[in-house]
């Protein structure tokens, strides 16, 4: 099979690639003496390398016929890093728009990229959280090397963030720098005392109370009766306002600072650090948002994006439940103050919240930073049911069977009962069917681990094999699939 370099030199022909394999053009690069490209035979990607030179050298693989096949190992990505930047992850700051694109299975990214390829937004494409990688059996060094093989099989030379998601101990922010993550996501959840908001203010008193006198006067000094303006609206915090927000975010505050000035600061590179406190039963109010962003920035902590805790659910996979008069109204706000203190506003469980795009392109003024990852797992499940309508319908029992397990990891409201029985459904009409449809969507949503991790009783993957199998015979349908779904995304938000 040959491959069109558009070089001074013939095609480069690869031998033994048959018509079910392919090569992948936008790979293709020459550097020293060595021609690289990245190809797909009998389902399994490989870099094949022609000529001579220290790439060639480099690269771990087997020859055969002058050719040297290289697996798409972490060694042969590393390898890569070297000799091709963008094919290594970067940071961004907080100027231009970016979009999270959460990979569960290793296989999205080339469709992301061509998704987003010439729009003013830059993919952050490596995106898992610990709760992900411990669902699907994955570390983080799987993830960052499938983006980075993706860029590469691509071409795709603007640029790919890499997210340590929703971090929230010590070893876990180490081990997501050592491996050359340029983006960490503290989650302050655990440090984020929801039981406030459920007190009275007697206990709240007495609780605040007890607080160390320093602390209390900290916070008094900067905001007890003072008002603050946040575009043309003014916040005041009077005691019981100050007291609510000391109790609840005053240890989280601390957390921020300590992480930032122990490896934000101290980091051989640029890192982008997110300050994530959406995962809270405590919806965030402007004004706390406020207080923290003024504690922070006080502290000299600079940050790259805040996840506050919206109004209404932000619920997996399906599009914005609650009022949307009322969300416009608080994420005027936020965004104001994330522009006011130079930051981006961060919206998590981005994926089809199509109703409030709109509203946060306007407030962002198209400057934000949107996190998915659970939608493009939800098209994959959809090409599947497309194309393999077999498997869908024992991944989908699988589901409803097990489904109570994955609640347990994700809040949702799904109701089971509204979804209609599978013996009810044609093979065609399965995809329009279930993948369209909330309860359908959160239910195959969250059981992503589950699916992917289940086995027989001889230890055998019941779906995972024959579900990778899938997607790589129908490549370019999956592909087709993201453009869509993911490209909706990005129209409405304005990119
Ligand atoms: O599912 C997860 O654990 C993560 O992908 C999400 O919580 C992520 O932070 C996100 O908001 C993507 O929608």
């Amino acid at each position: 099979m040959d491959i069109q370099t558009g070089h001074k030199e013939s095609a480069l022909s690869i031998p033994g690639l048959g018509p079910e394999d392919r090569i992948y053009p936008r790979s293709y690069n020459e550097t020293g003496g060595t021609r690289l490209v990245m190809v797909k035979k009998d389902h399994t990607k490989y870099l094949v390398a022609a000529g001579s030179g220290p790439l060639f050298e480099d690269l771990q693989g087997n020859v055969k016929e002058e050719f040297k096949w290289c697996p798409l190992t972490h060694e042969n990505r590393l390898v890569l890093n070297r000799y091709f930047e963008y094919t290594a992850p970067q940071a961004f700051g907080t100027q231009i728009a970016t979009f999270g694109l959460g990979d569960r299975l290793g296989l999205a990214s080339p469709g992301h990229l061509e998704t987003i390829r010439g729009r003013d937004v830059r993919p952050i494409l490596a995106q898992q959280s610990i709760r992900e990688l411990n669902l699907t059996g994955r570390d983080y060094k799987e993830v960052l090397d499938a983006a980075c093989f993706a860029a590469f099989q691509e071409g795709y030379k603007d640029g790919f963030g890499a997210d340590g998601d929703h971090l929230k101990v010590e070893p876990d922010i180490e081990m997501a720098l050592r491996l050359g993550f340029t983006m960490l996501t503290l989650d302050c959840s655990e440090k984020i005392d929801n039981t406030v908001e459920k007190a009275s203010a007697e206990e709240r008193e007495e609780k605040y109370s007890q607080l160390p006198e320093e602390l209390r006067r900290h916070y008094e000094e900067r905001y007890l009766d003072q008002s603050f303006s946040i575009g043309d609206t003014s916040i005041r915090f009077d005691r019981d306002t100050l007291i609510r927000n000391v109790l609840i975010y005053s240890a989280a505050i601390d957390f921020m600072e300590t992480i930032y000035n122990t490896y934000i600061q101290k980091a051989e590179r640029p890192v982008d650090f997110e300050i994530s406190i959406d995962e809270t039963e405590t919806p965030t109010d402007p004004a706390s948002h406020y207080l923290v962003a003024k504690e922070l920035y006080s502290r000299g902590v600079e940050i790259f994006s805040m996840a506050p805790r919206f109004c209404g659910e932000f619920q997996k996979g399906i599009d914005y439940i609650g009022d949307i008069g009322q969300f416009e109204q608080e994420l005027a706000l936020h965004a104001r103050i994330a522009d006011d203190f130079g930051y981006k506003l961060s919206i998590h469980s981005g994926s089809d919240k199509f109703s409030v795009f709109p509203i946060i392109a306007k407030y962002t003024k198209g400057r934000f930073h949107v996190k998915t990852a659970g939608t493009n797992w939800l098209e994959a499940v959809r090409t599947v049911a497309q194309v393999n309508p077999s498997l869908y319908r024992r991944m989908h029992a699988f589901a409803l069977e097990h489904f109570h397990e994955a609640a347990a990891y994700y809040h949702v409201t799904t109701d089971l009962s509204k979804i209609v029985p599978l013996n009810e459904v044609s093979d065609e009409a399965l995809a329009d069917t279930y993948m369209n449809e909330d309860n359908a969507r959160q239910l195959l949503h969250i059981t992503y681990g589950l699916l992917l991790q289940a086995k027989d009783g001889e230890g055998k993957f019941l779906f995972k094999d024959e579900f990778y199998r899938t997607l790589s015979e129908h490549e370019d349908d999956y592909k087709r699939s993201l453009i869509g779904h993911i490209g909706k995304h990005l129209d409405l938000l304005g990119k």
